[in-house]
């Protein structure tokens, strides 16, 4: 039985949900559970469009960072584009897929919802790859499927800064396709999915093929560097430092 990730069927559209309260950090169980849920819509023929949701505080805050400050370098290099793939399950699920963000949507994430093919958020969410407060990068595939979506200087600046956008700002950046008041994001979400489950399923399937171009190589070079960096000081001293002080508090030394 999921934990972390649970899948319910409303007509044809498969609702995920996420829920590891408070901020649904994304740990090692999360991530085998979303394989299992991208697996099993894919495989579901009464499963025509998926909606992906979080919680009021939020979608999701991110890695658990109690989990990935424990990684080694060469732990993260063997595992490092499984973590991606993880991550960007929703991506190749053949079917429209939409997410609905509430509150954060941060790091691995915002990942997820990059990985869904439309991004619907509420007026009151927050979004960002602030990984590089932690002294890393992105992993989970938003090096390249946010530079795809909003432009390679909008993306170094987000990716740089670690900074999070408003609601506003992710429309006016091609971030999120859609804003509406945070109690109307589920139901607006679950309308755009609903449209398409009585529609020609193999079209929709060939058109997500044709259109999201192979991101392997890509998604293989950000899991490598991503992975060299839990060698670095700066990766020790960004994940401890979040551990005892909060948030954006870490001294670098560029090492
Ligand atoms: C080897 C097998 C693999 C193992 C790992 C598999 C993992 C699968 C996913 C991996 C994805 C990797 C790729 C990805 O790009 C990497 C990342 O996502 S790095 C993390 C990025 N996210 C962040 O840096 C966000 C950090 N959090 C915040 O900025 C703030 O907490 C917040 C979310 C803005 C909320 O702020 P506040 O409202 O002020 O609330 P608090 O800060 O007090 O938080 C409440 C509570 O939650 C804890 N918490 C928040 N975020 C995380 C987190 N990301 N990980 C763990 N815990 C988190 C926070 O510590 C508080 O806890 P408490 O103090 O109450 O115990």
């Amino acid at each position: 039985m999921a934990e972390h990730v649970r899948l319910t069927v409303e007509g044809g559209v498969g609702v995920v949900r996420l829920d590891r309260p408070p901020v649904n950090a994304l740990n090692r169980t999360v991530r085998e559970e979303l394989l299992q849920v991208a697996a099993e819509v894919t495989r579901r023929g009464d499963v025509r469009a998926v909606v992906v949701h979080g919680g009021p505080k939020a979608f999701a805050a991110g890695a658990d960072v109690r989990e990935l400050a424990a990684l080694s370098g060469a732990d993260m290099a063997a595992e490092a584009r499984r973590i991606s793939a993880g991550i960007g399950a929703l991506a190749s699920v053949p079917k429209p897929t939409v997410s609905a963000l509430t509150g954060f949507a941060l790091g691995g994430g915002l990942e997820i919802a990059l990985s869904t093919d439309r991004r619907i958020a509420a007026d009151t969410a927050k979004l960002g790859l602030p990984e590089i407060l932690l002294g890393v990068i992105p992993g989970g595939g938003g090096t390249q499927r946010l530079t795809r979506l909003i432009g390679e200087a909008a993306a170094l600046d987000l990716v740089y800064t670690g900074r999070f956008v408003d609601a506003e700002e992710a429309l006016k950046l091609g971030l999120v396709d859609e804003v509406v008041p945070a109690e109307e994001v589920y139901d607006r979400a679950f309308a755009y999915a609903a449209q398409f489950e009585n529609g020609p399923s193999l079209a929709y399937a060939a058109a997500k093929k044709a259109i999201k171009q192979d991101l392997e190589p890509g998604l293989d070079l950000e899991s490598a560097l991503f992975a060299d960096l839990f060698t670095t000081e700066d990766r020790d001293i960004g994940m401890t430092s979040f551990l005892e002080n909060g948030p954006g508090k870490a001294k670098f030394t560029g090492r």
